[in-house]
Formats: C-alpha cells, sequence, structure tokens
C-alpha cells in the first residue's frame, strides 16, 4: 500500500453557527496529485488552511507527514509549499528580489539561495524576466513565478488554491505539466478547483458541495460508478424536449450542448432510450437523433451535487 502523506478523520470547521466543513476524512497517498472539486463556497480554501496548519478545526483529527495538525504546524512548515488564490509576492519587486527574500525566509546562505533561483528560473522559464518588477508581469508569468516560490525549499506536499482561474487555457496545460514533472519526483499535491478539465487531470479527487465530500476516487472510477446513464438526443424541438424529460421521474438532469441534448437517466431504467422514447410518444415532439454516450467528469458532478440538474 502507498504512503498516506495526508489524513483527515471527521474534520470539522464551524464558524459561529455555520458549518463549513462537515465530518470530512480525507487519506492521500505520497505522489499522487489530489483534487478537491466544487463551487465557490463549498469550503475548498478552508480544508486547505486547516490542513496547511493555518485554521484550527472545530473537530476532527488531521494528520500531515506524521505531524498532527495544528499542533504541529510548526514542525511542518519546511515541508509544505502553499500556493494561495490571490497573488501573494510583492508586485513592487523584481522576479530576483522576491525570490531572493523568499530564500532568506526559509534560511538559505547566499550560494544555496543563487543556485536555487538558477534552477527555478530556468524550469519556470523566468530567466529573461529576472529584473521585471513582478507587478508588471503578465498573469501567466506571475502564475510561474507563484510556483516557483510555492516549491523554492523542495517541499514534499504542495499546496494549490485554483491556481489557474486567471490563465488562459494554453497557460493552463503548461502549468499541469509542471505539477506532473513535480507529481513524478514523489511531490505530493492538493489542488482546489472549480474546472471540471483541471479536476479531469488528478489521479484523485473528491467532489465537495456545502462542505460535504459527496465523492471521491479516480476521475475514471467515479465515471464508471455513476449511477445513471447519459443519453444524447438531437430534435428540432430541442427545448420543449428539454421541458418534456425534466419532468420525468428518473430523469436527473438535462442539459444541452450545441444541438444536442444530454440527459441524465438513472440506472432505475434499464433501457434509458425506450423510457425516453414511450414519455414523448404521446406529444408531437420529434426525436432525430439519440444514443447512449460515455459518462463524463461533469455528469458525475452533476450526480452528486444535483447542480445544473433539475429543480424538484
Ligand atoms: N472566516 C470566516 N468566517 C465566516 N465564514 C467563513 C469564513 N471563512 C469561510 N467562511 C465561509 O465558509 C464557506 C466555505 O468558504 P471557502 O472559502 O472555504 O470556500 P471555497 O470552496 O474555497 O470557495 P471559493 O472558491 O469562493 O474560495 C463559505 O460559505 C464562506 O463564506
Amino acid at each position: 500500500m502507498n504512503d498516506i502523506v495526508i489524513s483527515a478523520n471527521q474534520l470539522t470547521r464551524k464558524f459561529g453557527d455555520f458549518t463549513a466543513i462537515d465530518r470530512l476524512d480525507l487519506a492521500i497517498e505520497k505522489g499522487t496529485i489530489y483534487g478537491f472539486l466544487g463551487p465557490n463556497g463549498c469550503g475548498k480554501t478552508t480544508t486547505i488552511r486547516m490542513l496547511t496548519g493555518l485554521l484550527k478545526p472545530s473537530s476532527g483529527d488531521i494528520n500531515v507527514l506524521n505531524h498532527q495538525l495544528p499542533k504541529g504546524a510548526e514542525n511542518l512548515r519546511l515541508n509544505i509549499g502553499y500556493m494561495t488564490q490571490k497573488f501573494s509576492l510583492y508586485n513592487d519587486l523584481t522576479v530576483k528580489e522576491n525570490l531572493q527574500f523568499l530564500a532568506t525566509t526559509y534560511g538559505f546562505s547566499k550560494k544555496q539561495s543563487n543556485a536555487r533561483i538558477d534552477e527555478l528560473t530556468q524550469l519556470y522559464d523566468l530567466t529573461d524576466i529576472l529584473s521585471q518588477i513582478t507587478g508588471s508581469m503578465s498573469g501567466g508569468q506571475r502564475q510561474r513565478l507563484a510556483l516557483a516560490g510555492a516549491v523554492l525549499h523542495d517541499p514534499s506536499i504542495l499546496f494549490l488554491d485554483e491556481p489557474t482561474s486567471a490563465v488562459d487555457p494554453e497557460t493552463r496545460r503548461d502549468f499541469w505539466e509542471k505539477l506532473f514533472d513535480l507529481s513524478a519526483q514523489g511531490t505530493s499535491i492538493l489542488v482546489s478547483t472549480h474546472y471540471m478539465d483541471e479536476a479531469e487531470r488528478c489521479h484523485k479527487l473528491a467532489i465537495l458541495e456545502g462542505g460535504v465530500k459527496r465523492a471521491d476516487g479516480s476521475p475514471k472510477q467515479l465515471m464508471q460508478d455513476m449511477d445513471a446513464h447519459v443519453i444524447e438526443l438531437s430534435s428540432k424541438d430541442i427545448r420543449e424536449v428539454k421541458r418534456q424529460v425534466l419532468t420525468l421521474k428518473d430523469v436527473k438532469s438535462a442539459a444541452q450542448l450545441g444541438s444536442f441534448l444530454r440527459v441524465l437517466v438513472t440506472k432505475a431504467q434499464t433501457d434509458p432510450i425506450a423510457y425516453l422514447k414511450q414519455a414523448l410518444a404521446n406529444s408531437s415532439l420529434t426525436i432525430d437523433e439519440i444514443s447512449e454516450v460515455r459518462p463524463s467528469l461533469e455528469d458525475v458532478f452533476v450526480m452528486c451535487t444535483g447542480k445544473e440538474a433539475k429543480h424538484d
């Protein structure tokens, strides 16, 4: 069995009467990229802050790299890196000055600092902008600098809170290549996101909603285990078909994607195509094409959370 580097047992955080995280259990293996997928406000940042020792849980246990938190948080500091949602470096320092400053806080000697900064600026493509003031950099450059800063002390675990929300898809792809390099070298990574494509890249993920873990596993496993058929259909009456199928007991969701309607039908129905055709048989609505397709992570998300689905 793989080593568990982060574990949480019945982790709960309340703010007054409000429960932001409710009895969360986690077991994250060394070297994996583990995702927290969920909408704004579902508790991703609160969880990361507890797992990094910055926020005290109301109840429950946390163990990170064999340190019980929050008690052992100080001993953990040199073993974890944290890239927060907001850019946390100094806008009025240059790229090099920011990295030098961080190296000082980690107690690097001048020689160690220079060697590590050389290495990182090459790795993260910052060599040509070393003297640039950070505040004038592009979103992608700032993101590469933030990552360089978060891994400067070569942490065993890297926490990334929505790291790609401010960058374009190509920059996001490049960023993920860097994460896979780090993971291949043994760094464990916990990344929060509300993007499906980003969640699909994780080795494993937890789907969070309202502070509760609704499901977890590898993206493939979550898709295989999904308790619904995914049916795509086209029709010249697509808007009305959508309205009608949403009234059916075993339809969990219907969403239009271009000229197709993607319908989630529970597995209580063994022949979902016949079920939908029969439901529309007495209407004047026609179906042009209809087929069962493979589930996507977004379908899993909809089934787990009821988001973007029908409203009772
Ligand atoms: N210090 C606080 N006091 C009161 N409520 C808080 C506090 N911090 C977070 N919350 C609440 O806890 C819930 C979870 O917030 P959190 O920031 O963890 O969500 P998130 O999933 O990270 O969302 P986002 O993507 O918007 O950052 C939200 O309803 C938020 O308003």
